[in-house]
């Protein structure tokens, strides 16, 4: 297939009011040669006017886009459009002089390999977004991670690797039986950092996603990759928590056991690459773990979730994808919460809950009585009702054909509570009433000074129906039990971020980041302010972006 001719116009300055200046251009889109291997694709009508998109103003196709069914072609689920860019994005409204700083944010872009399309939104190699906030200005960029399962694809035109749902066709069978130790070695996993970023309390910037191998360090400030971090102690396996736990002070995470069903909650210290036991929980229930995508701490206690979504063996050895992937629903196998010692190791309460899914935990804490005793813990999270569904929900053949009916499955703000006096059964409930999120719910972050501590507010998408996705900005106040919305119609954005502002005193004295994918095909950053929610700025891309999943902080030295 050919590559697209591209402009020869690139790297030039245009005037801020066309959306960026200084724009720095590499390999141009799908249908684009990157480096030696060239990842062809078929023409999009689109892919002609790809010049004007990345020099004009906002550039709207209304009669092509009238033309299109639904959202096929949604910028959200659509390949990033190149490899690379850099460039100052012209502001509306004020970014406050005090946010300096870098927004990285990582997630899945680019959803093919030659002419073959993936099927999964957590297949697509990593891409990292870049937001560089200094005086008042945004400098903008995005790059895709140099992960060895992205050069090889790249290399070869075909996938090397084994990603979420989709399996590289073995040869013939003497490379199928070699592909079977790969799996048991874990050679054949995916090192693909496509989920989320993480700044470690020694500066380093790491990209991760489930698997172990997939750890890549990258220099915020070009989004270079660096290379991998290599786990220097034996603790062995092959997958991990997608979120880690990680301050200034320490970094940690659960090494599911699938042999012997248990977890590791294991802890490493900046400046340190091995990893030290804290201690182990066996699972109570299911002929394997919970799938344990994050987890949360309070301020002495690791929570370990034994979810009945449980990783499933036989799964992770098969060719096609089964209509839960590498995991199997056990409802009969229960589901439980664990809550470890941090610093002992000892496992304080395990009790059985109600049936749940969840992908993200929103924080945790400590509840006492009147003498400072602990009584409970509190555990949030993003709960989707014990419905499996939504894994369904986010293929991607399922994200492009939005026709307006309301197919997102409901989710709520799920709150454990989970008592510290040796009952066996603990509580989950609504900490909030869905309906004033629109019953979605997911992609959450909070003040990171409030983690493991009484917290009132937390930052999600939720839902304005009829939707097939999250498609709001939301502010939880879990005392009031309110939530207020923000929404644009079409428009997709990424999870909301929050900065605090330097010296604040208030919970939600900062600032909440996301990125929006619109209709049309353009995007932006969106600022709002924390408290109020109502905007306070944008900026705008030269082109819209593909949806992205987690993002970190790295404030200015
Ligand atoms: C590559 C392998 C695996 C990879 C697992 C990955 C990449 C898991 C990523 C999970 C994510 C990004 C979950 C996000 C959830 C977001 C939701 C529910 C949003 C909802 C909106 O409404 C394993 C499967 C671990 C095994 C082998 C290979
Ligand atoms: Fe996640």
């Amino acid at each position: 297939m050919a590559s697209l001719a591209f402009s020869a116009s690139i790297g030039r300055s245009i005037s801020p009011s066309n959306a960026m200046v200084s724009d720095k251009f590499e390999s141009r889109r799908e249908g684009f040669s990157l480096g030696k291997g060239t990842f062809a694709r078929k023409r999009d009508p689109r892919d002609s006017m790809v010049p004007k998109v990345a020099t004009q103003a906002p550039t709207v196709f209304p009669s092509l886009e009238k033309e299109l069914a639904g959202d096929r072609n949604h910028v959200a689920w659509t390949s990033v459009r190149q490899e690379r860019y850099e460039g100052e994005l012209a502001v509306q409204g004020e970014i406050p002089l005090w946010l300096s700083g870098t927004y990285l944010r990582n997630g899945p872009g680019m959803w093919h390999v030659g002419d073959y399309n993936f099927r999964h939104l957590f297949d697509g190699y990593a891409t990292l977004v870049r937001l560089h906030f200094e005086n008042g200005r945004l400098i903008a960029a995005h790059r895709q991670i140099e992960s060895e399962a992205y050069k090889a694809a790249k290399k070869n035109n075909k996938l090397c690797y084994r990603e979420f749902s989709e399996v590289p066709k073995p040869d013939n069978f003497l490379s199928y039986v070699g592909e079977l130790a790969n799996l048991f070695s874990g050679a054949s996993l995916t090192d693909n950092a496509n989920t989320g970023v993480v700044k470690l309390g020694d500066g380093r910037v790491v990209c991760l996603t489930e698997t172990q191998k997939g750890s890549i360090v990258v220099d915020p400030n070009t989004l270079d990759t660096l290379g991998k971090f290599e786990y220097s102690d034996s603790l062995g396996g092959l997958i991990h928590s997608a979120h880690p736990i990680v301050t200034d002070t320490e970094f940690l995470t659960l090494l599911p056991d699938l042999f012997r069903p248990g977890y590791l909650v294991v802890r490493m210290e900046p400046g340190s690459n091995e990893r030290k036991v804290i201690g182990r929980v066996d699972c109570r229930g299911g002929p394997a773990p919970g799938w344990v995508h994050s987890f949360p701490v309070t301020e002495h206690y690791v929570i370990v979730p034994e979810m009945p979504l449980r990783y499933c063996a036989q799964n992770l050895l098969r060719a096609e994808p089964t209509p839960l992937y590498k995991f199997e629903w056990h409802p009969e196998s229960k589901g439980f919460m664990h809550v470890m010692c941090k610093a002992s190791g000892k496992i304080v309460a395990s009790v059985e809950v109600p049936l749940f899914v969840t992908f993200h935990f929103i924080n945790a804490y400590e509840e006492k009585d009147e003498d400072g005793r602990v009584t409970a813990v509190i555990a949030d999270c993003c709960e989707h009702n014990a419905d499996t569904t939504i894994l369904e929900k986010l293929r991607l053949q399922n994200l492009r054909s939005f026709m307006g009916e309301d197919v997102l499955p409901d989710a709520r703000v799920g709150r454990f509570i989970i008592p510290l006096d040796g009952s066996r059964h603990g509580k989950l409930e609504a900490a909030l009433d869905p309906e004033e999120h629109g019953k979605g719910m997911d992609m959450c972050s909070i003040n990171p000074a409030y983690l493991g501590k009484k917290y009132r507010y937390a930052y999600a998408c939720g839902a304005q129906r009829p939707c097939n996705f999250p498609n709001t900005l939301t502010k939880i106040d879990l005392l009031e039990k309110k939530a207020k919305n923000w929404y644009e119609e079409g428009a997709v954005p990424s999870e909301p971020f929050f900065v605090a502002r330097p010296g604040a005193t208030e919970e939600d004295d900062g600032v909440v980041i996301s990125m929006i994918s619109e209709k049309n095909g353009d995007g932006y950053a969106l600022l709002l302010d924390g408290s109020t929610f109502e905007e306070i700025a944008r900026g705008k891309f030269p082109y819209g972006l593909p949806y992205g999943l987690h993002g970190c902080w790295v404030p200015k030295k």
